[in-house]
């Protein structure tokens, strides 16, 4: 019997996961390294006093068919939700409701339970910034900020955001310059929460003409601590473009000031506030790429920049590397 070589996945966030599973389900070893303390990236929580927080990925939805199975999958776990908010949209001055049809998914009891929940007990090193992947004679290797070199492993996938995977890609300078040309927009986040309710029927907002983009009822999710009223405010990528580097109190004050005047309610001083800069957050443009593969070397990139640039993509992304790996070696 031949011992497998393992593959190696760098990002534990939804699609590395997604490719993880995939390989794993299809027997193949794989090694997952991320640099957080946790799973999950862009769709992970922060732990507050308040309870969990969705600092970044707030809902999503699922239109492609592979995609609408996993979830209900999730859902019958338990991994998943559905959001119903009170939806709302603030445009040129005016809050107004905006109901829909759409379904809204949530991962519970917090958006980083699916990420959790995806990696089990596959075998993870966390806090291990990977900084180059490189080819032996016929393997690959990696390298760690801390010195240390891991491997040697079979394949390689990159699932970090598309500036993060240029150097790791930078053996194969096509891929690299693919990954070099996508540029990803950053988002400020900022999180409240309010000891008494807000007396408001909004729940989510879809916002124009402001800093601000996006707001949500945090604890009108499914599961969550509702001790506080809590609430996470999204700054449009122009804003945050604008003040990359301002304080995050200031950062704070401000998206605090332009809730305040856009939500129609009294809004007291609140008894928590966290502000938190996604640096890539989101591709700046839309990619129908699937994934970025150099097959015959065995390196592979994957990740919401290389499809849609919401969960759905990234999940789909990291499928389509798992697959691509997989005909390959057959
Ligand atoms: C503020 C915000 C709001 C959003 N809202 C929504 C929404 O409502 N709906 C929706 O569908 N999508 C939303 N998104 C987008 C969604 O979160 C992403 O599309 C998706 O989570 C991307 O997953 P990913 O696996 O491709 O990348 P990521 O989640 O970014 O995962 C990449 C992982 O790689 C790790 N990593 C990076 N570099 C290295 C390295 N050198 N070594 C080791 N590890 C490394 C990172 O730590 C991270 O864990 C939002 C994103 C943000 C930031
Ligand atoms: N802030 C970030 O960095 C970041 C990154 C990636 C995605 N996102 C957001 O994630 C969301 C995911 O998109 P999706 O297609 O899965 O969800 P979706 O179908 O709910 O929303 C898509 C877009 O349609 C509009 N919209 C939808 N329902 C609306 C309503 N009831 N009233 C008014 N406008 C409405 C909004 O402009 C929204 O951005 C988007 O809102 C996107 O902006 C944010």
């Amino acid at each position: 019997m031949t011992t497998l070589l393992p593959i190696a996945i760098i990002g534990t966030g939804i699609a590395g996961l997604s490719a993880a599973q995939a390989l794993h389900a299809a027997g193949h070893p794989v090694q997952l390294f991320d640099k957080s303390r946790g799973s999950g990236g862009r769709m992970s929580s922060k732990r507050s006093d308040a309870g969990a927080l969705d600092l970044g990925a707030q809902y999503f939805t699922a239109r492609d068919r592979r995609f609408v199975d996993v979830v209900q999958q999730w859902q019958a776990r338990g991994w998943v939700a559905e959001w119903t908010p009170s939806l709302y949209n603030f445009n040129n001055g005016q809050l107004t409701a905006s109901p829909d049809e759409q379904v809204r998914w949530v991962g519970s009891p917090r958006m980083s339970a699916i990420t959790r929940a995806m990696l089990g007990a596959l075998p993870v090193n966390f806090s291990c910034r990977i900084t180059e992947v490189f080819r032996g004679e016929q393997h690959w290797h990696l390298q760690d900020a801390d010195g240390n070199s891991h491997g040697p492993f079979s394949h390689v996938i990159v699932a970090t955001p598309a500036p993060q995977a240029s150097p790791l890609l930078s053996s194969v300078p096509k891929l690299a310059g693919a990954a070099a040309s996508v540029p990803m927009d950053p988002t400020w986040a900022v999180a409240l929460a309010f000891p008494t309710a807000l007396e408001t029927r909004v729940e989510g907002c879809f916002v124009q003409d402001s800093p601000l983009d996006w707001l949500a009822r945090n604890r009108s999710k499914p599961g969550r601590d509702t001790q506080l009223d809590t609430w996470v405010l999204h700054a449009t990528s122009q804003w945050t473009k604008q003040h990359l580097d301002m304080p995050k109190e200031a950062v704070t004050e401000h998206l605090l000031g332009a809730f305040a005047e856009l939500i129609g309610c009294a809004v007291p001083a609140p008894a928590l506030s966290l502000a938190h800069r996604w640096l890539y957050a989101r591709p700046a443009s839309a990619h129908q790429w699937g994934v970025l593969a150099d097959s015959d070397l065995g390196i592979y990139a994957c990740g919401d920049w290389c499809l849609s640039g919401r969960v759905e993509g990234a999940w789909l992304s990291g499928q389509e590397a798992a697959r691509r790996l997989l005909e390959h070696l057959q």
